[in-house]
């Protein structure tokens, strides 16, 4: 499988105050294949986010070097319409005044994309992902949970990324609702060859639905292999922690 994505020995400090810095990310490496869903678990803390955020281009990195296939150093736009992110909260992440249709549109718009291929567009991606197209002239407050982040889904498909990153997008949503939203990500990934960046509290889910995963513990990478490996037989300590507090 082709590599889409490199981490090379991410380091991010965040400088808190004059005197005192954290080490978010201390000198992680790893890569994401075209087409794959990548697990990153790790508890609270542990640097998860900084390094979503670092990959979008969110916040710097301090040394070291993530680089995206076909994506030119620094250049914001390619890296935008290559990798989208998807966060916990959907109905925070639209603009309650707007329909689920405009904010889904919104990026296509902003492209220049006429109203009519827009709407059509818009239709076909919400279908996509499991809804209606008549879902485009709902509110935010007026679909649940898990019908918002299959909205969430669909905006940031919108302009076909080939990224997904998934911060704990299913984590505020009951659990069978978490295993609908997996497998639509599994249904993406098999039909449009997304790669996905899986971030989650919820081994099961990771093993289940992620090919590989890496794990964090204060802000270094401990393990990494596929999810059976990392989950079935885990080598490190943390990790071994990490399942027993889950599944004992
Ligand atoms: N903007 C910031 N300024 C200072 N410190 C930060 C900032 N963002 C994150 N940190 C610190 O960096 C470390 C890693 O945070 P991060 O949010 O990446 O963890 P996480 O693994 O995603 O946690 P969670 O599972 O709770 O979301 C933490 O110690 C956090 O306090």
């Amino acid at each position: 499988m082709d590599t889409i994505l490199k981490a090379e020995h991410v380091v991010k400090i965040f400088d808190t105050q004059k005197k005192s810095s954290t080490k978010a990310v201390d000198d992680v490496s790893f890569e994401l294949r075209k087409g794959e869903v990548l697990g990153i678990v790790g508890e609270s803390g542990s640097g998860k986010s900084t390094i979503a955020r670092m990959i979008t281009g969110l916040i710097p990195i301090t040394s070291g070097e993530i680089s995206v296939k076909d994506v030119q150093k620094k250049n914001k736009r390619q890296l935008y319409d290559k990798v989208q992110m998807v966060f916990q909260n959907p109905v925070g992440s639209f603009n309650p005044r707007k329909t689920l249709g405009y904010g889904i549109g919104e990026s296509l718009k902003n492209k220049g994309i006429n109203k009519d291929v827009i709407d059509k567009r818009v239709g076909e991606l919400l279908n996509l992902c499991g809804l209606e197209k008549e879902y485009a002239k709902k509110y935010p407050h007026e679909v649940s949970g898990g019908q918002c982040q299959r909205a969430a889904i669909a905006r940031a498909l919108a302009i076909e990324p080939e990224i997904l990153i998934c911060d704990e997008a299913t984590s505020a949503l009951d659990v069978t609702v978490q295993k609908q939203i997996m497998e639509l990500l599994i249904k993406l990934k098999k039909e449009k060859e997304l790669s996905v960046i899986f971030i989650c509290h919820n081994l099961a889910l990771v093993q289940m639905f992620c090919d590989r995963v890496i794990v964090m513990c204060n802000g270094k990478m401990v393990e990494s292999g596929t999810a059976d490996e990392v989950i079935n037989n885990p080598k490190d300590d943390y990790t071994k922690n990490l399942i027993d507090s889950v599944y004992c």
